[in-house]
């Protein structure tokens, strides 16, 4: 199923917004997990299967699995998500970017390799970095535009001419000009609400996945203000650490669902 046919499914099937991101810490699991040599894909269906029922999406980060020498992990969980929770589609978040023979391998491992339904990709190295990822049509492909973190600023807010920021000129492109299989998405931070806003503005209901609230503070009415679309969509709104380990003690499925309803139920809200 095409990637955008899917969210709008889970948007709608879920009545959710949220996305659970998947970033592993096994310093930060609980004791009954630590030392297993499956630590890692354990506690992540234990996170996966807690919460499916409130969920748009998942969002794996590779980093957490890679540093762990964990691939084999990441490939098993993101199996296990297809074959429990087929419905939900899951965002390989890599931010890859590279020249194009490269960037085809990086499309393969997070299409054929991983299985995943949509990966992110850093468009800075421009177009022809990007259209690898656009062979994998049913796929979604989600850019950076205006990153969560405070040092995005340094870059994706310099003026590119006549006034127009980075992270604007991103939105614009992305939008009017690389999108014609209908499969692209843009990162915008929750931290920014008035960038999210612009984001909407340029991109009319191109889905927007929205790190930083919960652990970065990302402020979720003024999100969800500034970036659901007309039908009270449009935002797959990511929270991995606040839920992950909101718990940790041998019930931390059970805390991290505790959260996430809450996190559901905050965003929806605002819808
Ligand atoms: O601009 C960005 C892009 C990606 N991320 C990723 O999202 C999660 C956020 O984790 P929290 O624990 O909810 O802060 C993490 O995987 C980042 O790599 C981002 O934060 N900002």
């Amino acid at each position: 199923m095409h990637f955008m046919t899917a969210l709008r499914a889970a948007w709608q099937r879920r009545n959710s917004l949220l996305c659970v991101g998947l970033d592993p810490d096994p310093a930060r699991f609980p004791a009954h997990l630590q030392g297993r040599p499956d630590a890692i894909l354990e506690f992540c269906k234990g996170i996966v299967d807690a919460t499916a029922d409130l969920v748009c999406s998942f969002k794996p980060q590779i980093a957490y699995f890679a540093a762990q020498r964990a691939e084999d992990q990441l490939e098993a969980l993101i199996d296990h998500i297809h074959t429990r929770h087929p419905d939900i589609p899951v965002i390989l978040d890599a931010k890859r970017g590279d020249i194009g023979s490269t960037a085809s391998q990086y499309a393969a491992e997070a299409f054929e390799r991983f299985r995943a339904d949509a990966i992110t990709v850093n468009p800075y190295m421009g177009r022809d970095s990007v259209e690898p990822y656009l062979e994998y049509a049913d796929k979604g492909v989600i850019l950076l535009c205006r990153t969560s973190n405070p040092g995005g600023s340094d870059l994706q807010f310099l003026d590119v001419g006549g006034g127009e920021r980075l992270f604007e000129r991103v939105a614009r492109l992305v939008a009017n000009e690389w999108n014609a299989s209908g499969n692209l998405g843009l990162v915008v931070g929750a931290t920014f609400p008035n960038e999210i806003a612009r984001v909407r503005e340029l991109t009319g209901d191109m889905p927007l996945l929205v790190p930083g609230i919960g652990a970065q503070g990302g402020d979720i009415a003024a999100t969800m203000q500034a970036g659901r679309t007309a039908n009270g969509t449009g935002l797959m709104i990511n929270s991995s650490r606040a839920i992950l380990y909101a718990g940790s003690g041998e019930d931390y499925a059970e805390a991290a669902r505790r959260v996430a309803l809450e996190t559901r139920d905050a965003i929806n809200a605002h819808r």
